[in-house]
């Protein structure tokens, strides 16, 4: 296998400049030499982080395995000369970075923005450590205020019309189909199932286990995008430059100093 490498667009706005200071911090604090078997997320922050395990060196790369949660993040593995493996092969990780759509204060999260969180909540729950990295705008006190689409649920298609239904009886205001852009109809998850965004009032949104455990219940729901008491730490790149970490024990650091292309990642060894 050749040597991995990546070629990751540098970025050229402050959003994504804060992407990439979240993952690259994260990956520092998390991704360590004794890290074989790594969970690798979905979305525009993500590459982000492989760009940083990359940067580790090939020697340290060599006897990794890399766990995509979807289309999008199998090719970035492959793309990156790093070793694919699947979950069914190694249902025990060592440790997951992914993004978010958005945060609360106690680290629950909604994902699903990329129609992965199905795939995304199984290497979550597989990993010892499961990590967040997002932008300064995923950083909420309470789900539904910045993300305003609604939760992902993942159905099977057949059930669709019923679950709209179910959801509108739970309180969602207006769930709608997910619908393709450049497709007649709706989006396909990496599955082969529906997606259906449903929007929520505060009052349900304040308590995400409470309507995680409603939503899932109902018969053909596949996953809910709702991610309760998952997170050992959610990384925010800042808009100024820093970056601040939140842990599920409730501490919180702030990392004034950007890791620096030219940083040896911290933590590694290398
Ligand atoms: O949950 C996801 C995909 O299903 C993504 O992690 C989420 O949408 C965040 O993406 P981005 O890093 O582009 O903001």
């Amino acid at each position: 296998m050749p040597a991995s490498s990546l070629q990751v667009a540098p970025p050229t706005n402050v959003v994504e400049a804060s992407k990439q200071l979240a993952a690259w911090t994260a990956v520092d604090k998390h991704v360590t030499k004794d890290c074989q078997v790594i969970g690798i997320g979905s979305g525009s922050t993500v590459p982000y982080v492989v760009e940083r395990i990359v940067a580790q060196g090939p020697e340290i790369n060599k006897d990794r395995v890399f766990i995509p949660t979807g289309f999008q993040s199998k090719e970035l593995i492959v793309d990156a000369h790093l070793r694919l493996g699947d979950v069914d092969q190694y249902p025990h990780i060592d440790v997951t970075i992914d993004g978010a759509d958005e945060v609360d204060k106690d680290l629950n999260c909604i994902k699903g923005g990329g129609a992965c969180h199905l795939r995304e909540k199984v290497l979550a729950e597989a990993a010892d450590t499961w990590i967040i990295v997002a932008d300064y705008r995923k950083n909420s006190e309470v789900l539904g205020v910045n993300w305003k689409k609604g939760v992902p649920v993942e159905v099977a298609p057949f059930a669709y019309a019923k679950v709209l239904h179910n959801l509108r009886t739970l309180g969602s205001t207006d769930p709608k189909l997910r619908m393709a852009v450049m497709k007649a109809g709706p989006i396909v998850s990496d599955n082969g199932n529906f997606i259906i965004d449903a929007p929520f009032g505060e009052a349900e949104m304040r308590d995400p286990m409470t309507l995680l455990t409603r939503i899932k219940m109902l018969t053909g729901v596949v996953e809910v995008g709702l991610f309760c008491h998952m997170a050992k730490a959610v990384y925010f790149g800042n808009q100024d430059g820093s970056v601040t970490a939140k842990f599920y024990d409730g501490h919180a650091e702030h990392y004034d100093k950007p890791a620096s292309a030219s940083d040896a990642p911290a933590g590694t060894g290398v």
